[in-house]
């Protein structure tokens, strides 16, 4: 994936917002007030009371595939995928000790002075470092968000000159989480494979050596919660995106279902997952990539890593042959390659599903 033109990129002065809380407690400054339409919007709570994202048990896929716990499980999966795009996790096998220590230095990171954190510059038109990612322009408004963004397997698309000396422990905590990661995306995309009536191992082989990588996002409090948000709304460009909330962790991640922003609730010990655009183009639109954004709270930071799970940029991204009919399900998106596709995301600012314009067949 080539870089961009960066010179030709003004963003403006992009406030650091743990900063600005420690100076300006009650200000937000305009550059973070988002126009009314952008603003709160609809939130069911009442969705969400009624019919919470689905929780999918991981204990119950690991037993034979004819066991009737196994069966309906992927039958939640498949609804869960078709429905909502999100679910969590439990029982997901995850050692306690990796997911702890994760969030222990990206927190340390957070918590360290501006000008160590600086040493890691996330430059303009880039995605990976500390700042503010997918800001295009001087009057682009800004999430109410810290991030640290790295890529981190194939070895080949980390910078180690953004992997941080401090905390001392972050490089080799990265290195144990991403692995253990992995293991789960391969985990879920069998049984995704699985629910959809395809060979297991059909993700894997068409993936190669996948690209992953992750982004921390420390969201301050903020006083005037509803005119900023913690996050824009987007979908995400992977296949399948992993949500670590900090323990106790309040509400801030919303989903966009029938219109309306539903809150997850956190659940301990569980792990959100969601599909990505490419699991969205690869099942011609029937598992969907759902537009989601964060919220911020009046007193209260949230700390959320975030893991990237997508194809090696050499593969090329089509409609499955088992999920297009000509007849009752013609193909809603073009070939193309994932690279081309990651170089289209990263260049354009987070505007909902917008970024999936470049695959879509347009009738
Ligand atoms: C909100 O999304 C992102 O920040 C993001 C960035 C991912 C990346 C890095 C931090 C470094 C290496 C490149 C890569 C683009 C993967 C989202 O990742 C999605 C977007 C695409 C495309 C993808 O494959 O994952
Ligand atoms: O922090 C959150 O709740 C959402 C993060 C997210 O959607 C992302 O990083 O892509
Ligand atoms: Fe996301």
């Amino acid at each position: 994936m080539a870089p961009l033109p960066i010179s030709s990129i003004r963003v403006g002065k992009i406030e650091d917002v743990q900063e600005l809380i420690k100076s300006k407690p009650n200000k937000v400054p305009e550059r973070f007030i988002r126009d009314a339409n952008e603003r709160g919007g609809l939130v069911s709570l009442k969705t969400h009371l009624h019919q919470p994202i689905p929780v999918i048990d991981l204990s119950k896929l690991s037993k034979p595939h004819t066991n009737d716990d196994f069966v309906f499980e992927i039958l939640k999966l498949s609804q869960a995928c078709e429905d909502w795009g999100f679910f969590q996790v439990i029982n997901h096998g995850l050692e306690v000790d990796v997911v702890d220590d994760i969030e222990k230095v990206a927190k340390e990171f957070f918590e360290m002075p501006l000008e160590e954190k600086q040493k890691y510059p996330m430059e303009p038109g880039t995605v990976q470092g500390y700042g503010q990612a997918f800001i295009f322009s001087e009057d682009q408004k800004l999430d109410w968000c810290n991030m640290f963004a790295l890529g981190v397997h194939p070895p080949s698309i980390r910078n180690p000159k953004l992997w941080p000396s401090k905390p001392a422990r972050f490089s080799e905590s990265l290195k144990g989480y991403s692995k253990e990661i992995s293991k789960l995306c391969k985990r879920l995309l069998t049984y995704i494979a699985i629910s959809l009536g395809l060979k297991k191992e059909t993700f894997e082989e068409m993936f190669g050596e996948a690209v992953q990588a992750v982004r921390m996002n420390y969201y301050p409090p903020c006083s005037s919660p509803d005119l900023v948000l913690g996050l824009s709304p987007h979908s995400d460009g992977s296949a399948l995106t992993v949500l670590q909330q900090s323990k106790d962790s309040c509400v801030g991640l919303q989903i966009l279902k029938d219109n309306t922003w539903v809150p997850v609730l956190p659940l301990p010990n569980a792990l959100v997952i969601n599909i990505g655009d490419t699991v969205e183009v690869l099942t011609n639109g029937k598992y969907k990539s759902v537009e989601h954004r964060a919220v911020t709270n009046r007193e209260r930071e949230r700390l959320t890593i975030v893991t990237f799970y997508a194809p090696n940029y050499e593969v090329e991204i089509e409609p499955m042959g088992e999920l297009v009919d000509d007849e009752t399900n013609p193909c809603k998106y073009r070939s193309y390659n994932h690279g081309d596709y990651s170089y289209h995301y990263i260049s354009n600012k987070l505007q909902g599903k917008k970024s999936l314009d470049f695959a879509k067949i347009l009738n």
